[in-house]
């Protein structure tokens, strides 16, 4: 009470003030203010439920995922201020479920309805304490310590792309399959937990859903992930007033969070052309969804209490900054090489194909037995089709066409002219005689109109 007001206007930014109380004013951030404004987006007040915040923050990035754009979601804020509440969820009530598990089954129904594509899913989950990256969804290992984990390092190509190596992509054929994953490496995340390393605070979690998807036939694939992170508490060292062990991580998270600041500083100043990512693993990761190809959201969480007024302050100017970056996002789009290859030899050869036609140079080479059986295959389905429009197409090679036309003739003469009439020739052929009686046996195709016998000009009947 009387510490914060929120005026959330549905029209204009919302906006929160934060009131400082006169007792904590003295030595405070700026003794001579009371009150501090900030506006933002959105404002979710205590009472939002996580539906809500689902709905209005993370629908539309999964959106944008589903249609081959990046995007992240992160959360920041001080610790027990609710960034795994909001990331995650909590175990007590179904509707406590976080972001991660309401993006998982909205994506999975999204793409359940979509039938025009082929998508291919798959989820990681990376932990990253004290600048070492570990792998949570390595299935094999039996960790009671973080340190049991597969450790993951950055590489980065000559195009200044980061690889994470030894991080595991597990393939998810569907919502549960993709929840058992997220189950695995919160259990891994919580086994590697000790009094000395409370792995929620002092870590920061990156739970990727990578999508690939494609047309059928197409050789163009696009992919798209979407980084759901929880980062490590942002509170002080001063305040947290820890010594030793603790003292490190607590340097490592600081050190970290504040390289995360200085990257978000740099980004919003148009004018900087270094951006310090690479100082810590957390803005290497990270790179493409601060300032590069992405859509992020970030959600500061804040725990508003009297003690906690100037981390509030501090979480809320950080957010304003990060408000400043703009971000490109393009859509990822990429060649298939083994299609490619597919569709280029064929049009290597139906170009070939014309070129000989149109020169009058044809080939003198056999048809192979695989371009025989195919011819073979073609045929049949051709002389098959009761629909007189049908075509035959074997393309602009004469000795495909020759091939045909022999078995066309040989087919004809094949069908006996006795069993004219017989449900099976009937299919495609009427047979019939010359009226001259001179035993010319013509046959034609059904629908084709009264014909006459070469010889004798003789009508043959329909
Ligand atoms: N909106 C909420 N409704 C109910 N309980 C909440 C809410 N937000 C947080 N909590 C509870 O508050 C406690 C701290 O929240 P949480 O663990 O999410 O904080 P955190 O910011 O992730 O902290 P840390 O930095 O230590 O990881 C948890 O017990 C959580 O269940």
């Amino acid at each position: 009470d009387n510490i914060y007001s929120v005026d959330d206007d549905e029209k204009s930014l919302s906006s929160l003030e934060i009131i400082v109380p006169r007792d904590l004013a003295d030595g405070f951030v700026n003794n001579k203010r009371e009150s501090y404004k900030f506006k933002f987006q959105k404002i979710f007040d205590q009472e939002a439920k996580q539906d809500v915040v689902f709905d209005s923050i993370a629908k539309p990035v999964a959106e944008c995922v589903l249609a081959g754009y990046n995007g992240t979601i992160f959360a920041y804020g001080q610790t027990g201020s609710g960034k795994t509440f909001t990331i995650t969820g909590g175990a007590e009530r179904y509707s406590d479920r976080g972001i991660i598990p309401r993006t998982l089954s909205y994506i999975f129904d999204q793409l359940q309805k979509d039938s025009s594509k082929v998508y291919t899913t798959h989820v990681s989950y990376l932990e990253i304490y004290n600048e070492c990256g570990y792998d949570l969804l390595d299935p094999r290992h039996e960790a009671s310590r973080l340190e049991d984990l597969p450790k993951v390092t950055i590489m980065e190509d000559p195009d200044q792309n980061i690889h994470l190596k030894n991080l595991s992509l597990q393939q998810a054929a569907n919502e549960e399959e993709a929840l058992n994953l997220l189950f695995l490496g919160d259990t891994n995340r919580m086994i590697a937990e000790t009094p000395m390393n409370q792995a929620s605070t002092r870590s920061h979690c990156i739970f990727t859903i990578h999508i690939s998807s494609k047309e059928p036939g197409s050789a163009t694939i696009q992919r798209s992930k979407l980084h759901l992170v929880d980062l490590a508490g942002s509170e002080r060292v001063a305040k947290t007033g820890v010594g030793g062990h603790l003292l490190t991580e607590a340097k490592y998270i600081n050190l970290s969070l504040h390289y995360l600041e200085q990257v978000i500083i740099a980004l919003a100043e148009k004018k900087r052309s270094h951006i310090p990512y690479r100082n810590s693993m957390m803005t290497s990761v990270l790179r493409d969804s601060l300032g590069g190809n992405c859509m992020t959201t970030m959600i500061a969480t804040l725990s508003i209490d009297k003690r906690n007024i100037d981390e509030s302050i501090a979480t809320c100017r950080f957010a304003q900054r990060v408000a400043l970056i703009k971000n490109e996002a393009v859509l990822n789009e990429e060649i298939d090489p083994r299609l490619m290859i597919v569709q280029l030899k064929k049009e290597i050869q139906e170009l070939k194909d014309e070129l000989a036609l149109v020169t009058g140079k044809q080939r003198t080479s056999e048809l192979s037995q695989e371009e025989l059986l195919q011819l073979d295959e073609l045929l049949e389905t051709f002389l098959e089709d009761n629909d007189p429009d049908s075509t035959l197409d074997v393309g602009a090679d004469m000795r495909k066409i020759k091939y045909c036309f022999i078995h066309v003739k040989v087919f004809l003469l094949n069908i006996d002219g006795s069993a004219a009439g017989t449900e099976n020739n009937l299919k495609t052929f009427t047979v019939e005689k010359c009226q001259k009686k001179c035993n010319t046996v013509e046959r034609h195709c059904k629908g084709v109109k009264q014909l006459n016998c070469e010889e004798h000009g003789g009508l043959i009947d329909k």
